[in-house]
């Protein structure tokens, strides 16, 4: 707890000079001031996460974590757990959404077993930090220990900071886990406050007539295990999951390490949250992409302060959102970096009567 209660004090704010450098830069192109919108408060935001001007296209990695969750026995997922086990091998094949999109925006994938139930063969070209084989079931008992939730938010600081050795710029939050969106729905309602019945949805495609049902589940699992809405690790321990913990991990280590962090869809934002209770400073390293379906996402999104910037009616996540938005994310730098400026082009805009 230590080591991230010094990770959470390190935590900067970004640098206003560059970001202002930056602004002033956007205002000499040849556009009529803030016409380029979000792609102009974006790059100002990595300008001012980085440090630099102009910053540089990002090196961008998408990092996924996978683990299983033991509320599954409770019929709330419309998949078998197994699929958990069996989309680890579709990402290492390549033939997943988030390898089509990760190859597309250019970001390099990495697939961290948190706590898959299944063993993996040492040689498999995954990050192979199980905690412990799946979450218990929360509707009966703590989804895991508090000391097992510490440890899965180690393995994303520990992640993060090998990758910020390697330069890495941008990263993406990316889960696979049958059930997480269970449990994400528990966080969220716990620390929004907001009604489970308004935060459940479908997840991976349950029938509507499904849906009361794990409404009922994670209200039970609540109750049951009464996490302090006041301690978001208490929160992960007793109604998250191993890979939702590690995301958390990921989210405080990116801010510390000055690296922008792109969040996906409901679950990965259900991380943000939790991380952003044990930490409001890391809000400005934050860049929301994309708003899913389910509908305890706003709800999150509301409390941190963040407007996505894709609607696309997505729910898949594996952090394909994230990567969807690390392309716009791309064409923001691009702008800084090739756009002509009025002097360059001579454009000499007439001043309006006006
Ligand atoms: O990110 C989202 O908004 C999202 C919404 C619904 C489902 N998912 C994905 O579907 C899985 C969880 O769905 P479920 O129904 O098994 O809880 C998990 O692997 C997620 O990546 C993701
Ligand atoms: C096939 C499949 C892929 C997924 N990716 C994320 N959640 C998923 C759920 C299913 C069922």
């Amino acid at each position: 707890m230590e080591e991230i209660k010094s990770l959470i004090a390190s935590i900067q704010p970004l640098n206003y000079k560059a970001m202002a450098t930056t602004l002033k830069r956007l205002d000499d192109l040849t556009k009529p001031v803030g016409s380029l919108g979000g792609l102009e408060k974006m790059a100002c935001q990595l300008a001012g996460i980085r440090g630099t001007f102009p910053p540089a296209l990002p090196r961008k990695a998408l990092v996924l974590m996978a683990a299983d969750h033991g509320v599954t026995a409770e019929g709330v997922a419309a998949s078998p757990p197994a699929v958990t086990e069996q989309m680890i091998y579709n990402f290492i094949g390549g033939g997943a959404a988030i390898n089509v999109l990760s190859r597309h925006a250019n970001a390099d994938l990495i697939v961290v077993d948190v706590g898959v139930k299944c063993d993996f063969p040492p040689d498999l070209p995954i990050m192979h930090c199980k905690i412990r084989r799946g979450t218990d079931n929360m509707r009966q008992k703590a989804a895991m220990s508090r000391t097992d939730a510490i440890a899965a938010i180690k393995v994303g600081i520990t992640m993060v900071e090998t990758l910020a050795s390697q330069g890495y710029a941008v990263i993406g939050l990316g889960e696979m886990g049958i059930g997480n969106t269970t449990a994400s729905s528990a966080i969220a309602s716990v620390l929004t406050g907001k009604p489970v019945s308004e935060v459940v949805g479908k997840g991976g495609g349950i029938p509507s007539e499904r849906v009361s049902h794990k409404v009922q589940v994670v209200e039970e699992a609540i109750a049951h295990n009464k996490p302090n809405p006041q301690d978001a690790i208490d929160v992960l321990a007793k109604v998250g999951g191993l890979e939702i913990a590690a995301m958390a991990g990921v989210v405080l280590a990116a801010a510390a390490n000055r690296i922008m962090l792109v969040i996906d869809g409901f679950i990965s934002s259900s991380a943000v949250l939790a991380a952003y209770k044990l930490s409001n400073r890391i809000k400005p390293y934050l860049l929301a992409t994309h708003l899913s379906e389910e509908p305890g996402h706003q709800a999150i999104l509301d409390i941190v302060g963040l407007t996505p910037f894709l609607q696309l009616n997505m729910c898949l996540g594996e952090g394909t959102g994230g990567v969807l938005g690390m392309t716009v994310l791309d064409a923001a730098v691009k702008i800084l970096h090739e756009m002509a400026t009025f002097e360059e082009a001579k454009v000499f805009p007439v001043k309006s009567n006006l």
